[in-house]
């Protein structure tokens, strides 16, 4: 059951023209067909969450989306232009409306903590440098850090003060759209909720779209309005992250209670 408190049950419903929208998207690494026609819609204003099994292509499918990895084949969209066509500098455009929260964080240790969560608005001299120390002390008050965090390097964090650092700088240029990648992971279950909250109440108050990869369920409910589970290279369930684990499907619900025994684990043996 999530938590009253950070479930974001006041979000908007889906409608109109997908924030993103995939259509038979394939990749192939060498013989090995990771993505085999991914069809999935990401209403704008919500939360998604993208479930599968360790190499089932979930990066692959965010990286995709950023431009990082050009697909085989298919159809990607922002706002209803065609992501895979774009001019080198509406592609940058699009990138600056973009936050990422990598896995481990990927902040920089050789830079402070001010500079880190600014690296995107200084880099792009969107900001001075005075006033970057002045914009990640409030960005940091968002996440719950004092401003005197901002002068500490990386290194002398604890992983959720890490967490929250990257947080920060995912949201920090104010991107309209925002990947979080194993948010939680190598937190402990308290720390995790706590992050999971802040990410909730971050993409609320910038009323941004959120793609979220994780294996952690608890945080799959917790952050997610939507769900899609992904399955040999194919989206194969779509539906609300509140019914992870009792939603029907045996597939998600094998994946989400983590059962030994069910469809998943018969293919496996095979
Ligand atoms: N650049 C690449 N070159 C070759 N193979 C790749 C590349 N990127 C990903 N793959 C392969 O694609 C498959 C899917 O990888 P991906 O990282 O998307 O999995 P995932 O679902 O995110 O897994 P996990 O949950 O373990 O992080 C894996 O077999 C991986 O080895």
């Amino acid at each position: 059951m999530a938590d009253p408190a950070t479930r974001p049950a006041d979000r908007p419903a889906a409608s109109g023209v997908p924030k993103i929208r995939m259509r038979g998207v394939r990749k192939a690494f060498g013989a090995k067909q990771v993505l085999d026609g991914v069809d999935l819609d990401i209403a704008a204003g919500r939360s998604m969450v993208i479930l599968g099994g360790s190499g089932s292509g979930k990066s692959v499918t965010i990286k995709c989306i950023l431009g990082l990895i050009q697909p085989d084949a298919g159809l990607i969209e922002v706002d209803g232009k065609d992501v895979l066509h774009m001019s080198r500098a509406e592609r940058e455009a699009l990138g600056d409306r973009i936050g990422m929260l990598f896995q481990n964080g990927a902040l920089f240790d050789s830079l402070p903590v001010w500079e880190n969560v600014c690296f995107k608005l200084l880099a792009q001299n969107r900001i001075t440098r005075a006033q970057a120390r002045d914009k990640a002390a409030e960005v940091l008050a968002q996440v719950g850090l004092d401003g005197s965090v901002g002068d500490l390097s990386p290194a002398e964090l604890s992983g959720g003060m890490q967490k929250r650092v990257a947080l920060a700088r995912a949201i920090a240029a104010r991107p309209d759209i925002i990947f979080f990648d194993e948010p939680t992971t190598g937190l402990d279950p308290i720390m995790g909720a706590v992050i999971d909250g802040l990410i909730v109440d971050c993409v609320k108050r910038l009323g941004a779209t959120a793609v979220s990869i994780t294996h952690d369920m608890a945080s799959a409910r917790r952050i997610g309005d939507d769900a899609a589970m992904l399955y040999r290279g194919k989206i194969v369930w779509t539906g609300p992250a509140g019914t992870l684990g009792h939603s029907g499907n045996a597939m998600v619900d094998q994946f989400a209670n983590g059962e030994r025994e069910g469809p998943i684990h018969m293919e496996l043996r095979r």
